[in-house]
C-alpha cells in the first residue's frame, strides 16, 4: 500500500513541514515522472573501488521543487550528474520527462539533454568571450531548433525576465555574482526544457543574491511548471522545496535531518 509522505518535525532551521522522500512505491508508472530512477548504482572500478551511487530509486513529479542534501562526499553530486545524463550509470535505469534514457545513442542522449534539461551550477559555467546574450543563446543554437532571429527574441525575452535586459550585450567579468547566476539561469531555460537541475546553485553568492536565486527557482516551477532538483548544504534554500531528500552513503536517507 502506498503510505503518504511523511513530514519533518519542527526544527530550528526552518525545514518545518518540507516533507522528507516519500516512501511506498518510489518509481510507480516512470512514463509520469519528471524524473524516475530504478535501482541505481555508480561504481568506478580501479586499484580501490568507489563505489559513488548504491542503489537509488526515485520518482520526481513534474512541477516539484526537490532538493537534494546530505553530508558531505555522500554522491549528491554523483546523482546529480547522472539524473543530468552527464555520467553513465553501473546499473540502473533512468527515465527522463517519460523517455528511458538507457536505450539511446550519445547523440540522441546529447539531443535529450539539451531539450529537456537545463543545468544551473555553483560556479556560473558562463564563457568569458561570449555576451550574457551569446552565453544565452548558445544551447539554442546548439539544438538548431529555431531561427538565429527567433533565437535572438527569445534569449532577450529569458534575460527580460531576470531584469537583464539592460546587461545583454555585456561579458560576464562586468555583472556581479547574483547577475551571473541569473544570466546561468536563463541560459538553462533557453531551450524551455521541462527539468532544470542545480548543483549548489547558491553556494557562491552572497545572502541577498542567494535569496534571489533560491526564489527565482521555486518561481519556475509554481509560474512555469517546470520541475527543479537542487543539491543544497543551505538549510534556507531547502525550506522552500515541496521536498528534501536526505542522501548517505550513495544512498537514499529517509532519518537524514541537518545538523
Ligand atoms: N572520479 C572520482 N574518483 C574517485 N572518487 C570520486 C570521484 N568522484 C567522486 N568521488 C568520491 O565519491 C564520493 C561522492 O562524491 P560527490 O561529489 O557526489 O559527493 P557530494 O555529496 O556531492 O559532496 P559535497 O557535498 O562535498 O559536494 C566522495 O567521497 C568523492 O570523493
Amino acid at each position: 500500500m502506498k503510505e503518504e509522505p511523511s513530514f519533518a518535525p519542527a526544527d530550528p532551521v526552518g525545514l518545518a513541514g518540507v516533507p522528507v522522500d516519500p516512501v511506498g512505491d518510489p518509481v510507480g508508472d516512470p512514463a509520469t515522472a519528471a524524473i524516475a530512477v530504478q535501482g541505481l548504482r555508480k561504481r568506478l572500478e580501479g586499484e580501490v573501488p568507489v563505489t559513488l551511487i548504491d542503489g537509488v530509486d526515485l520518482r520526481i513529479e513534474r512541477g516539484e521543487f526537490v532538493c537534494i542534501m546530505g553530508p558531505s562526499g555522500s554522491g549528491k553530486s554523483s546523482l546529480l550528474y547522472l539524473l543530468g545524463l552527464l555520467d553513465v550509470p553501473t546499473e540502473g535505469r533512468i527515465w527522463l520527462a517519460g523517455q528511458r534514457t538507457d536505450t539511446l545513442d550519445e547523440d540522441a542522449i546529447t539531443d535529450l539533454r539539451l531539450a529537456r534539461l537545463g543545468f544551473v551550477f555553483q560556479f556560473h559555467f558562463l564563457l568569458a568571450e561570449f555576451s550574457a546574450l551569446d552565453n544565452v543563446l548558445l544551447p539554442i543554437r546548439k539544438l538548431g531548433r529555431l531561427r538565429d532571429e527567433a533565437a535572438v527574441e527569445r534569449g532577450l525575452a529569458l534575460l527580460d525576465r531576470f531584469e537583464l535586459k539592460a546587461h545583454a550585450h555585456k561579458h560576464p567579468s562586468q555583472l556581479s555574482g547574483g547577475q551571473r547566476q541569473r544570466v546561468a539561469i536563463a541560459r538553462a531555460l533557453a531551450n524551455d526544457p521541462p527539468v532544470i537541475l542545480a548543483d549548489e546553485p547558491t553556494g557562491n553568492l552572497d545572502s541577498a543574491s542567494s535569496a534571489n536565486v533560491r526564489d527565482l527557482l521555486r518561481e519556475l516551477t509554481r509560474e512555469m511548471g517546470k520541475t527543479v532538483v537542487a543539491v543544497t548544504h543551505e538549510s534556507r534554500f531547502a525550506s522552500v522545496a515541496d521536498r528534501r531528500i536526505g542522501i548517505v552513503d550513495g544512498r537514499i536517507d529517509l532519518d537524514w535531518r541537518p545538523a
